[in-house]
């Protein structure tokens, strides 16, 4: 209390200066002492920093090791039971095959995982659940799996260490890859995305398949977008493939090009499919005729794109279960990979199927069929195609597949289209009349 007083109020004026000089001490002192605090201070704020920092990085090394979703004994329970083939004993087509799909909770991935389950084979399924379209779908396509006994690990396939425990715990006779960056024209917002999902996800994947004992035979998703500027018609597997329109296109070919690699080098035996337009039930939100349903029946209009001169765009539309059997029918008839240990012991399949359904259809028809099955009108803004990776047409030439997977597809777009307006009316809740959607 005293040492305040004096501080502030000088008891005589006399001794002001001597009080001043006395008072400068003082708070020298003071402002000696109060730097020092202050040190301990900031010496103590930046060792709680460097604390909580490398407390932040532990949990983020730790999470990636202890808190992944995968992994465990129950966990290789689960794993194993879903890779087990359940076919009747003595039934025709052998034992049965167990299949690690990626993109189980894709559209083509889930249809593919149910009807292997549904004919005895074992099937594990991976998906990273990525937000590229809504992941609540791909989420419900999860629980239609489960329900079915067919478990899917939510994980990357650029995940090295997961793929190897994988195969660890279950010698997969079959990979069918169906994880990817979809999409043709996303490609221009997010490249980025394709090169990690369709170049180096499948590099990672490769070189699992390749280490592993047995190594298995792979089945993959390659698009029809390879044939880009190709205006031979229809499409053969022959043709050329060195003109993408688009990154995603571009991504694709390079697939072929790097799972040839594999194939050459470690005796992998390797099938690409060229997906033409795949549609149907469960399908993605991103695509045409799905986003036009939802816009049609929302009173949204429609962005129709045209070619120049005012043609209409055609597409090689193909229904999903076609594609299913197309993708069955190439694991069944894929020979074995030769190699082990990572070294080639003979030479193995390297094999490209066109899987369309060869009869395209324009745009603008795809929309009328949708305004049948919906019994709605639609808004249509028709647009020239902006140059965003687009192709005027696709149209496959399927004999090969024909020839060689027995491939006949068999629904076309009208059916094919009135089978996903009842799914996606079911699905999404919608009672005519009341636009009461779940989405
Ligand atoms: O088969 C393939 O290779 C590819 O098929 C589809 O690609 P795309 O044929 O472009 O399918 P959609 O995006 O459904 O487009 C179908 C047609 O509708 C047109 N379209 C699309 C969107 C739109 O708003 N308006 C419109 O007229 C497109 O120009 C195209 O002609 C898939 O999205 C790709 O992942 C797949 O690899």
């Amino acid at each position: 209390m005293r040492v305040l007083e004096d501080d502030l109020f000088p008891s005589t004026p006399g001794k002001v200066k001597i009080e001043r000089a006395g008072t400068m001490n003082r708070q020298l002192h003071r402002c000696f002492a109060s730097t020092s605090t202050m040190f301990l201070w900031a010496l103590f704020l930046v060792a709680m920093t460097a604390s909580y920092l490398s407390f932040q990085s532990f949990v983020d090394t730790s999470s990636k090791y202890f808190a992944a979703s995968w992994g465990g004994l129950h966990w290789e329970r689960q794993i194993r039971a879903s890779a087990a083939p359940r076919r009747p004993p003595g039934s025709a087509d052998g034992a049965g095959m167990s299949v690690l799909v990626t993109g189980a909770a894709g559209f083509v991935g889930t249809h593919c995982s149910l009807a292997l389950r549904k004919r005895g084979d074992g099937v594990v399924g991976i998906d990273n659940f990525n937000a590229y379209y809504d992941p609540s779908l791909k989420k419900a396509r999860k629980a239609l799996l489960s329900s079915h006994g067919v478990f899917v690990v939510e994980g990357d396939i650029n995940d090295g260490r997961l793929l190897a425990k994988l195969f660890d715990v279950v010698p997969f006779t079959h990979v069918l890859h169906l994880a990817a960056q979809a999409g043709v024209r996303y490609a221009m917002e997010n490249p980025a995305s394709y090169v990690h999902s369709n170049i180096a996800g499948l590099v990672t994947l490769l070189e699992a398949c390749k280490d592993a004992d047995p190594q298995p035979a792979i089945v993959w998703a390659s698009s029809s977008s390879v044939y880009g500027l190709n205006d031979k018609v229809p499409f053969s597997e022959r043709d050329r493939t060195d003109q993408p329109a688009s990154l995603y296109a571009a991504t694709k070919k390079a697939g072929e090009e790097i799972t040839h690699t594999y194939n050459h080098i470690y005796g992998l035996s390797i099938t690409g499919l060229r997906f033409f337009t795949v549609y149907g039930p469960w399908g993605r939100p991103d695509m045409a005729y799905f986003s036009f349903t939802r816009n049609i029946l929302q009173g949204k209009p429609i962005t129709v794109y045209r070619g120049k001169d005012h043609v209409d765009l055609a597409r090689d539309f193909t229904y999903i279960d076609d594609i299913v059997k197309g993708c069955l029918g190439s694991l069944d008839t894929a020979g074995k990979s030769t190699g082990t240990g990572g070294k080639k012991r003979g030479p193995a399949a390297y094999r490209i199927f066109n899987l369309g359904n060869t009869s395209p259809v324009t745009v603008p028809n795809l929309v009328s069929i949708l305004e049948k099955h919906l019994r709605v009108k639609a808004k249509k803004n028709v647009v020239e195609m902006p140059g965003n990776g687009d192709v005027p047409f696709t149209h496959a030439n399927i004999s090969l597949a024909r020839e060689q997977l027995g491939y006949k597809p068999t629904t076309n777009l009208d059916v094919g289209l009135k089978k996903f307006v009842k799914w996606y009316l079911s699905y999404y809740g919608y009672t005519r009349g009341s636009k009461n959607f779940r989405q």
